[in-house]
């Protein structure tokens, strides 16, 4: 362990790691709390003045380093903040998230990241899983790595307990294993996506609609991100019976639904094709096209007067962004699983003449550094 180089931790970086200097270098450090002193391990080194690493010790402990609830952190994939006290995993979010909003759109502006209602310990919320299976053993996967991490004794802590008790049953074949926990129970797939229990279409319950959603398709993971997210851009955007709405990345129809029931006529568009067949049933009042966003101009209305988007990590894009703006909304709620996905798009925005008019940041995946934002946008 001596072997292993010192370092002071400084400010909490993109990506969840802290940032430290080296001997002329800069090393990101996975496990660490800003101000900390540590010993770290070097896991990569390919990059001549760019390391990345890992804490090996901890020299001088932070008052809100905590001992992980899971005896596997820091050895599975799935959490990288279980060691940071729950309250200052949202601090240090928030950090990121000011950081980049500055650095890439030159927003400078306090955020918090708001935990979801009723989520205390930030532990039991993640009801889509993925298990490794390999020789009849089921475990997690290790970070970016396929190497099979054992099933601590009590499961995944993170996981919803509505998952299967004995998941060692479900472990015939080696590949992943997804569990699904919905309102209709608990739901498993095998490595080929062959249905082992539960069913391929499920159902969840949101704002006192019934969503028909594919067991491997797109929903948030977290029980109650579907009803925070969704009061999220209607308080944002306070859209007006009557209005027409293009929902946009739209899924199964999720904010459509919450549009239709606040008296939008809305029109949304997703690529999956499976997706947009559960959208037309889930809420028929909408209309609905499966394309691409960047190919949608000809199907949304000449007079859009608000915009939902709620992409995929890697953001809108500049087109996409250029060809929104074009259609001149009144607002735009966009929600964003990346912070620094959203300050570019942001940016490309504010070229377009739509300023930031609020930003809400929402902890839906506690003992990660990962976020949720619903960001409001208005011409200026
Ligand atoms: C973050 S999910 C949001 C889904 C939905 N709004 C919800 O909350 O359930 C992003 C969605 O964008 C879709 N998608 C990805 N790239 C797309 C593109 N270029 N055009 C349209 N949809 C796309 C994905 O299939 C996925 O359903």
């Amino acid at each position: 362990m001596a072997d292993y180089p010192c370092v002071e931790l400084g400010p909490i970086a993109h990506g969840g790691h802290c940032v430290a200097r080296l001997d002329g270098r800069v090393v990101f450090v996975r496990y660490g709390i800003p101000g900390e002193r540590v010993r770290v391990r070097i896991t990569d080194d390919s990059k001549p003045r760019m390391w990345w690493g890992e804490v090996a010790e901890v020299i001088e402990a932070s008052p809100d380093r905590v001992i992980p609830p899971c005896p596997v952190a820091g050895r599975c994939g799935g959490c990288d903040f279980q060691h940071v006290a729950v309250p200052r995993q949202r601090e240090l979010k928030a950090q990121v998230l000011a950081e980049q909003l500055r650095r890439l759109a030159g927003l400078d502006i306090d955020v918090t990241v708001e935990p979801v209602p009723g989520d205390a310990d930030g532990l039991g919320w993640r009801t889509r899983m993925r298990y490794l299976v390999r020789d009849h053993r089921v475990g997690l996967r290790a970070w970016r790595s396929d190497e099979l991490v054992e099933l601590p004794v009590g499961g995944c802590r993170i996981a919803h307990p509505g998952g299967p008790a004995d998941l060692g049953r479900f472990a015939g074949h080696d590949g992943e294993l997804q569990v699904v926990i919905s309102d209709d129970g608990c739901t498993v797939l095998g490595p080929g996506g062959e249905l082992l229990t539960g069913s391929q279409i499920v159902t969840q319950h949101v704002g006192g609609r019934a969503y028909r959603v594919r067991a491997d398709g797109f929903w948030q993971v977290h029980p109650g991100a579907a009803e925070t997210l969704t009061a999220a851009v209607l308080d944002g955007l306070n859209p007006k019976a009557g209005e027409q709405v293009a929902d946009l990345y739209c899924g199964c129809g999720l904010f459509a639904g919450a549009l239709v029931d606040a008296g939008c006529r809305v029109t949304g568009i997703e690529a999956s094709r499976s997706a947009i067949e559960l959208a037309k049933l889930n809420v028929p009042q909408a209309r609905f096209h499966a394309m691409r966003v960047d190919k949608a101009g000809s199907r949304l209305a000449k007079k859009t007067d608000l915009i939902v988007l709620d992409p995929p990590r890697t953001g809108a894009g500049a087109g996409v962004v250029r060809q929104l703006a074009g259609l001149e909304p009144t607002g735009i709620a966009y929600v964003a699983c990346d912070p620094a996905a959203l300050a570019r798009d942001l940016a490309t925005f504010a070229t377009c003449g739509y300023r930031l008019e609020s930003l809400r940041a929402f902890d839906l995946f506690p003992m990660t550094h990962h976020m949720e934002c619903v960001a409001v946008l208005r011409p200026h």
